[in-house]
């Protein structure tokens, strides 16, 4: 492939949508000249008749008619050999073989609350997507979400990609991307009404397989929405990713600040650096404080405070995140700050290696 061939240069331009890497680096063109105004263009995808696979045809198309001199496209859409795609998988993997490692350069956050409906799920999504936004609205950081919440995997239907399926290249998961966030979900794999039965082995394991079979790239960000409450998840956490940082959402009410409390002091006390506390659903008939007294029990600061809205809720019930639908929207105003402030927190040093010189 000369570098300087046009249609070649045209060809390194179109990505992968789900990759996100160009089809070139990706060794999915055999083949590409132009015979007499003709491009003639030979691909191999990972699959087929995929949404991605449409999308690459499509800017595969757009690309070559944009080349000087090229008057048609004549492609040929083929397959990857089995072979072929575990030479891909290992290329990708072996970038960097564990993903959330102890060296990792991605931020990660794990949003944690004490009880179930405080509006963890509906934060951590529209936080998400506030941080992917691009600038000048947002910070525009390549983000991951994990959504580990057994008892309500609700991310999907917030972010509008219910019913999504990751594709699988070997054993790699790729997963969807909503509002330019590659959002993965116990929710993607498992019936609603399996879920309650979960216990704690069975979600380690699931979130051990999140990330290490799921192929996230180079990520800024990494969120995990976790199951409220204290306990098994926690403890799976502190093992797996002892250097995430904790974010504890709270409701105002006192009792909902208790219980908070005892997630935020077992995150501690598997290791855990809990950062900072979000009141949602401030203000109205929940009244405001229950955070602010939190933080202090915690001796954390108070990251932010994001009022009743109807805005996030019906946004969040139509799969459309109120940060994009309806930016001025109060709540989505603190959503947006915290995620301007968590964009630019340095990477948390709990459970990484310090850097020691010997002298
Ligand atoms: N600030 C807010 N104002 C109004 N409604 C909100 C707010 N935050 C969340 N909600 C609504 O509250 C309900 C519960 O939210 P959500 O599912 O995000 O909670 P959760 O803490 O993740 O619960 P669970 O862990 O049980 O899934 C949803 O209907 C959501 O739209």
């Amino acid at each position: 492939m000369p570098a300087s061939d046009p249609l070649w240069s045209a060809l390194a331009r179109v990505q992968d949508p789900e990759i996100r890497r160009p089809i070139t680096e990706l060794d999915m063109v055999r083949d590409a000249v132009v015979d007499e105004g003709v491009a003639r263009i030979d691909l191999r995808l990972t699959i087929v008749g995929c949404p991605a696979a449409d999308r690459i045809e499509r800017d595969v198309r757009a690309a070559a008619s944009g080349v000087d001199g090229v008057t048609a496209v004549d492609l040929t859409i083929g397959v990857m050999t089995p072979v072929e795609r575990e030479a891909l998988v290992t290329r990708l993997r072996g970038v960097r073989p564990q993903q959330f490692g102890p060296d990792t350069l991605t931020k990660i956050f794990a949003i944690t609350s004490g009880k179930g409906g405080v509006g963890k799920s509906t934060l951590t999504a529209n936080l998400a997507v506030a941080l992917a936004a691009p600038a000048p609205g947002g910070p525009g950081l390549r983000v991951g979400l994990v959504d580990a919440d057994v008892f309500g995997f609700s991310i999907p239907g917030i972010l509008g990609v219910t019913g999504a399926v990751p594709t699988r290249v070997g054993d790699m998961i790729l997963p969807p991307i909503a509002h330019g966030v590659k959002v993965i979900s116990i929710g993607m794999f498992v019936e609603p009404s399996t879920a309650v039965s979960w216990r704690g082995p069975l979600l380690h394991r699931t979130l051990q397989q999140f990330l290490t079979d799921v192929w996230f790239g180079d990520l800024d960000v990494l969120l995990l929405d976790l199951p409220p409450g204290t306990g098994d998840i926690a403890i799976s956490l502190g093992q797996l990713l002892p250097h995430a940082e904790v974010v504890v959402v709270t409701t105002p009410q006192p009792a909902a600040a208790e219980v908070a409390e005892r997630s935020g002091l077992v995150a501690r006390q598997t290791g855990q650096t809990v950062i900072g506390v979000v009141e949602n659903m401030s203000g109205g008939v929940f009244g405001s404080g229950g955070g602010e007294r939190l933080a202090e029990r915690l001796g954390v600061p108070m990251l932010a405070t994001v009022p009743l809205s109807g805005a996030l809720r019906e946004d969040g019930d139509a799969g459309s995140p109120a940060v994009l639908a309806h930016p001025s929207d109060p709540a989505s105003l603190a959503i947006a700050q915290l995620a301007a402030s968590l964009a630019t927190r340095a990477r948390g040093l709990a459970g990484r290696p310090l850097p020691f010189r010997p002298r």
